[in-house]
């Protein structure tokens, strides 16, 4: 994707299964939005192949448009509709595009409920908080019961409790109504909680795509144990996390308390391969990990 003579995506290259939940996460300007765009035909890309459900975003129809859900960054509109009104307006006009399978639309009662804003239903938007109105903009996304749901930084702006209600929100859109769900997140620890596969956007391109755990291991193999004994607390750093913890229980056991293995989290291995892109020591190829166990 070129933007004038600047060239912000290139070989950017990934398929997403049905069902699926994946994080793109990248340094800002790293083109998560762009191509987020891109998939939901929004914006017009300047080369390259693209399908989405079946079809090329740039020729998508109304009946192909339905089956998608967008939550862009921010949305501001309506401001005088009340939550209720609007949620039901739109959601009418998913109605012709219902099928045997899906249902169209979420009923705005359920839907209301799914996304915890019974108490503001009769509100009118323009008095809504900041992170009620992040519900609402979720609630849009979802009316009409998407196949694949895009959601671009979602929870910003959320408090602790609205977040963890938007995470069980995604894990029943994705496990009860298998819904493919493509997010854009800073917050990586969200990021490691809700995401099956894990796509890091950098220096143009893809540069890792699976598991949190994988990513981890591709940047280290190494593990910390920590663990006490007699009162004191220790810490060994290993590669085979197994074999040491045996050992230790075989020459320690009942003396050994506090275990606890840990492995590189998702943000020391995204700073670690953002770091060696930006800093230009990056010579290996995308990290793809394919057939391994997700
Ligand atoms: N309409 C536009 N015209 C020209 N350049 C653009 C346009 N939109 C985005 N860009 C540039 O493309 C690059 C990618 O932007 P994009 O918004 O896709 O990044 P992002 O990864 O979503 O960033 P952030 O994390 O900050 O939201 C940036 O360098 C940005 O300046």
């Amino acid at each position: 994707m070129r933007y004038g003579t600047k060239d912000v995506l290139s070989g950017v290259e990934f398929s997403v299964s049905r069902g699926e939940v994946v994080a793109l996460l990248g340094p800002n300007g790293a083109g998560k939005t762009t191509t987020i765009e891109i998939l939901e035909g929004f914006r017009a890309r300047s080369g390259g192949h693209v399908s989405v459900l079946g079809t090329d975003p740039a020729h998508g129809s109304e009946h192909w448009r339905a089956r998608l859900g967008i939550v862009l960054q921010s949305w501001r509109d309506h401001g005088r509709w009340k939550v209720k009104d609007l949620l039901h307006h739109l959601g009418r006009y998913y109605g012709p595009y219902s099928t045997s399978g899906r249902q169209r639309p979420i009923p705005t009662e359920q839907l209301i409920d799914m996304v915890g804003l019974g108490e503001q239903q009769e509100q009118k938007i323009s008095k809504l908080s900041g992170g009620q109105r992040r519900r609402l903009d979720v609630a849009i996304g979802i009316v009409g019961r998407p196949e694949l749901l895009f959601l671009d930084e979602p929870t910003a702006g959320l408090d602790p409790h609205a977040r963890r209600e938007f995470h069980d929100l995604v894990h029943q859109l994705s496990d009860m109504e298998e819904t493919t769900i493509l997010l854009t997140t800073h917050d990586l620890s969200e990021a490691e909680k809700l995401a099956d596969r894990i796509l890091i956007l950098a220096g143009h391109r893809i540069i890792a795509d699976g598991s949190a755990e994988q990513l981890a291991r591709q940047v280290s193999n190494q593990a910390e144990v920590r663990w006490s004994q007699a009162g004191q607390f220790y810490v060994h750093s290993t590669d085979d996390a197994t074999t040491f913890v045996r050992q230790l229980f075989h020459q320690h056991g009942d003396q050994i308390g506090d275990l606890e293995v840990r492995r590189a989290s998702l943000e020391d291995t995204y700073l670690s391969m953002v770091h060696r892109i930006e800093t230009g020591h990056d010579d290996a190829a995308v990290t793809t990990l394919e057939g391994a166990p997700r």
